[in-house]
């Protein structure tokens, strides 16, 4: 079955019925070293969870690790530009959950992100980033502790789907002549557009299967937030890009009225049903007055469309969700994606899941990192209904590769995520433990340090972080 590696002897696999893992005491969990700095940090992050496991269940419960291969180790064994054996993903496939490094992808010409291509192989379309603050943790911000949000990423369509055309091929001159001179002029609202005959070309798809399973995911996962947690926030630029960031942000809502009925309301839904609860007299204009301030200049037909939208909404919930009931519902919202960069900066506790398309919420998930401590503390999950591979935020951070000084914290993180995922919570909470009272402790790598209050000097090295999390367990 297998080229090159062997699975473990001892061990089982994990089963995924209706998307949820099925955990044996013994499961066989596939590992990818990673490049760079994961020459750093995955023996750092390996022992941190081995040791959390023995301290939880008394060897009760272990992990067999397999040892797969991805990125510049896997050219080593399987020679040049093999970067993705199939030995691997065969791996992943038999046995569903796996847990990786980061992967090199070089910027302009040469290989497509390995990283991305696996989300994509195995559809694990829900890139999960819970970005919080741990208790001391230096910031540059000056509230770091009212951050709590997930960051709820799409992750196998827009543009990572890695339709392009280079600047100056055949295909892509054909395409932009084709753009140019019949799909433009046929379609009246592009007016006379015209796509500079020296441009390259990227896709942007964004469909509705993609953004509702995503959105889908995103309200599970509120549902089983405390009641003061529970809102979604769709985040896009759907002013500028309407037919696919716009329509994310309609799927979204068609989501949380059509599936969620019973459970979500929206922003606007929230403002009717106030408003009327305010003024239980209050017309049904009066009220659309309300909600839509511009109102008064509008043409007549829009004024309608907002009159029709206050009486739909109290005729369809006025009953399930009037009278302050909607007060205990998970709140769905949006956001302009450039207004939410400031808003998690200036309001963060007013956010909790952060629903997004691919692009957003990879810039996104980077900038709310740095608010709880930087990418040394910025774990992920990359989860779909058959399989999941949990990951760090950041990538190989070439410049440290080797040199046993980077932050173990995010690959750490995402391994107590994957121990969440797979119930084994008590083993999770050690980890938990461990770090916030090494941070307390200031016993932190340089990254942490050297924003720390004094600057902590010298810092710990990544494998003493990891034997400082492990000393504190309890
Ligand atoms: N999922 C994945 O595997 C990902 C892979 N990548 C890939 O990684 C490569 C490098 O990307 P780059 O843009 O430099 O981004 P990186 O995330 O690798 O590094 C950027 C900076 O973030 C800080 N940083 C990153 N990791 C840590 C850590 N563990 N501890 C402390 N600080 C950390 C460092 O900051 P400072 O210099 O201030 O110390 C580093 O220079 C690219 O090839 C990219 O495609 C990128 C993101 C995700
Ligand atoms: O795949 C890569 O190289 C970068 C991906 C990335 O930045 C991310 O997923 O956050
Ligand atoms: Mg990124």
């Amino acid at each position: 079955m297998y080229d090159k590696i062997t699975p473990p002897t001892v061990g089982e696999k994990i089963r995924f019925e209706n998307g949820q893992p099925i955990v044996p005491d013994n499961p066989i969990v596939p590992f990818i070293r990673g490049d760079g700095t994961g020459i750093d940090l995955w023996p750092a992050s390996q022992r941190v969870l081995d040791a959390a496991i023995e301290q939880a269940y008394g060897g009760q419960r272990k992990i067999s690790w397999f040892k797969v291969y991805a990125g510049d180790e896997a050219c080593e064994v399987y020679g040049t530009y093999q970067y993705l054996p199939e030995d691997t993903l065969t791996a992943i496939r038999e046995y569903g959950m796996a847990i990786k490094g980061p992967l090199t992808t070089p910027v302009g010409g040469g290989i497509r992100s390995l990283n991305v291509a696996l989300r994509q192989i195995f559809d694990l379309y829900a890139c999960v980033r819970p970005c919080k603050y741990y208790n001391g943790t230096p910031s540059p911000h000056k509230s770091p502790e009212k951050l709590d949000v997930i960051i709820y990423r799409e992750n196998t369509e827009d543009i990572y789907l890695g339709i392009e055309w280079k600047q100056g091929t055949p295909g892509c001159d054909q395409l932009i002549d084709f753009l140019n001179n019949q799909l433009i002029p046929e379609t009246p609202e592009l007016k006379n557009k015209q796509i500079r005959l020296d441009s390259g070309i990227s896709i942007k798809p964004i469909s509705i299967t993609g953004s509702q399973r995503l959105v889908r995911r995103a309200i599970q996962n509120a549902l089983r937030l405390p009641k003061n947690k529970q809102a979604v926030t769709l985040v896009h630029k759907g002013n500028i890009m309407k037919y696919t960031e716009g329509a994310f942000r309609d799927w979204g809502y068609a989501v949380a009225t059509g599936e969620f009925r019973a459970e979500c309301v929206t922003e606007r839904e929230s403002w009717i049903l106030s408003n009327k609860e305010k003024n239980p007299s209050l017309s049904i204009e009066d009220n659309a007055k309300l909600i839509d301030p511009g109102y008064d200049s509008y043409p007549a037909e829009k004024r309608e469309a907002i009159c029709q939208e206050v009486r739909e909404v109290l005729e369809a919930i006025w009953d399930s969700h009037g009278n302050g009931q909607w007060k205990e519902k998970v709140m769905v919202n949006d956001r302009i994606a450039d207004n939410i960069f400031q808003q998690i900066q200036i309001r963060p506790d007013e956010y909790s899941i952060l629903a997004t398309m691919n692009l957003n919420g990879d810039y996104l998930s980077d900038a709310a990192a740095a608010i709880a401590g930087g990418l040394g503390m910025a774990p992920g999950a990359n989860i779909g209904d058959n399989a999941a591979i949990f990951e760090a935020t950041h990538g190989t951070a070439p410049k440290y590769a080797g040199l046993d000084q980077v932050n173990p914290g995010s690959v750490i993180l995402s391994g107590v995520m994957m121990l969440e995922f797979m119930g084994w919570q008590e083993a999770a909470d050690l980890i938990k433990t461990g770090l916030a009272k090494s941070i307390e402790q200031r016993e932190v790598t340089y990254d942490l340090a050297r924003q720390m209050e004094p600057p902590v000097n010298p810092p710990l090295k990544c494998s003493e972080f990891a034997s400082a999390i492990i000393k504190n367990f309890d």
